[in-house]
């Protein structure tokens, strides 16, 4: 039961939400759409549900061109961010009433639908709760009837938009666990819409991250996170410092700082802009007495100590100079183990190492005399480990 968007396009008025989408989803995927707001995920997911029709481009699925059928011809399922469960139903007749909306002919027999409500009821762990009206029941436990009730038709796609969104960090956390779990029993081909990337990373097998209207990248967690493929990417997951400078003898020169960026730098130009991306827990602290290499590396001093509970992060004010976009201070995040071993205090002056730099070409434009930069995207990225 796949799903293809080839080369959508949506417009609302002058307005382009949707810009040249390409998406494959294999049969039985669970994928989050993560972007900003305003990106496009709830319109992507609008189109391949058949609420909203494409302007160009087509939807596939199972290799069907659906891109003009009726919802119902799609078999899928939807859950809102808003359980619309119906409140003058018990969570019951609620789950039952796709089933009982079925034309006569189509229609499970009372006992039949008796039964699948009650498994359903089980399957989302509860059953206890069939009596109840949706005001009884806690946030977590609409959202979870919810799902129960879109899984009643017993949908060939499942189309959630932000399904925990409305809900408090510690259920939230739950929710997903219990997803992903019920994803490995059913394997419905899964899309979930979300803006929370801990949450994509933690329940989806593949994330397509979005901005603008476009696609950026698509990969699992790891290969989002550990190869950001474009500058967006970079930024958009998890926290990173970011270092504007140019390369000389295959290293990042920013201010007064200087990064070895490995072995693929002959083919970037001497001299060129580059910038760099940083992850806070791909830095090291050392006291700069502790050896000789550390009494080299650029130095900085601790503006502010903040313990995190497994991790600490920490502030530093660079002493040596350093070319940093958008703010003065690195952030930097330690295992507890380690930030316990250095033992630092605000105001100490400590040496930082980069461990892994992400980098990618800044290509320099001339635009009325003015000397502009802009950043190459997608084709350039670069990753150098430090040995
Ligand atoms: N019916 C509509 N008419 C006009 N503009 C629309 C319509 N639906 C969506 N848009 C615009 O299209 C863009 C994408 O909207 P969409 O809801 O898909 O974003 P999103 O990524 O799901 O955002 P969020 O995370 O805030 O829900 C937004 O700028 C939105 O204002």
């Amino acid at each position: 039961m796949s799903i293809t968007a080839r080369a959508i396009t949506k417009r609302f008025g002058a307005f382009t939400a949707l810009d040249d989408i390409n998406l494959d989803v294999e049969s039985g995927d669970l994928i989050a759409l993560l972007g900003p707001s305003g990106c496009g995920k709830t319109t992507l997911l609008r189109v391949i549900a058949g609420m909203e029709f494409p302007d160009e481009g087509a939807v596939l699925l199972d290799g069907e061109d659906m891109t003009h059928a009726h919802i119902q011809r799609r078999e899928v399922g939807f859950v809102f961010q808003h359980y619309a469960l119906f409140r003058h139903m018990t969570v019951f007749e609620n789950v039952a009433f796709g089933l009982r909306s079925r034309p006569r002919r189509e229609r499970p027999s009372e006992q039949a639908i008796r039964h699948k409500v009650h498994e359903l009821l089980e399957l989302v762990q509860l059953g206890w709760l069939a009596d109840r009206f949706p005001a009884q029941l806690s946030g977590g436990q609409r959202q979870r009837i919810a799902l129960a009730r879109a899984l009643a038709i017993e949908p060939r796609y499942l189309l959630l938009d932000e399904p925990f969104g409305a809900l408090d960090a510690s259920v939230r956390k739950e929710l997903r666990r219990w997803l992903r779990h019920l994803h490995d029993e059913l394997h419905v081909t899964s899309l979930f819409v979300t803006h929370d990337q801990e949450e994509a990373m933690e329940v989806a097998s593949r994330i397509v991250v979005m901005n603008k209207g476009r696609i950026e990248q698509v990969g699992t967690p790891e290969e989002i996170y550990d190869h950001p493929a474009t500058p967006f990417v970079s930024t958009f997951i998890g926290n990173v410092n970011v270092l504007k400078g140019h390369i000389s003898n295959g290293r990042l020169l920013s201010g007064d700082w200087q990064l070895p960026l490995g072995e693929d730098t002959p083919s970037v130009a001497k001299g060129a802009s580059i910038t760099g991306y940083v992850r806070p827990h791909d830095i090291a602290l050392l006291r700069p007495q502790a050896t000789p290499e550390a009494a080299g590396l650029p130095r900085g001093r601790v503006h502010h100590i903040q313990p995190m509970g497994g991790t600490y992060q920490f502030e530093i004010a660079p002493l040596d100079p350093v070319e940093l976009l958008d703010k003065s201070i690195l952030e930097v995040e330690l295992s507890r183990r380690d930030a316990a071993h250095l033992n630092l205090a605000v105001g100490e002056t400590v040496a930082m190492q980069a461990l892994t730099i992400h980098w990618y070409e800044t290509a320099v434009s001339q635009a009325d005399g003015d000397r502009q930069q802009e950043e190459v995207s997608a084709e350039t990225p670069r990753r150098a480990v430090a040995t």
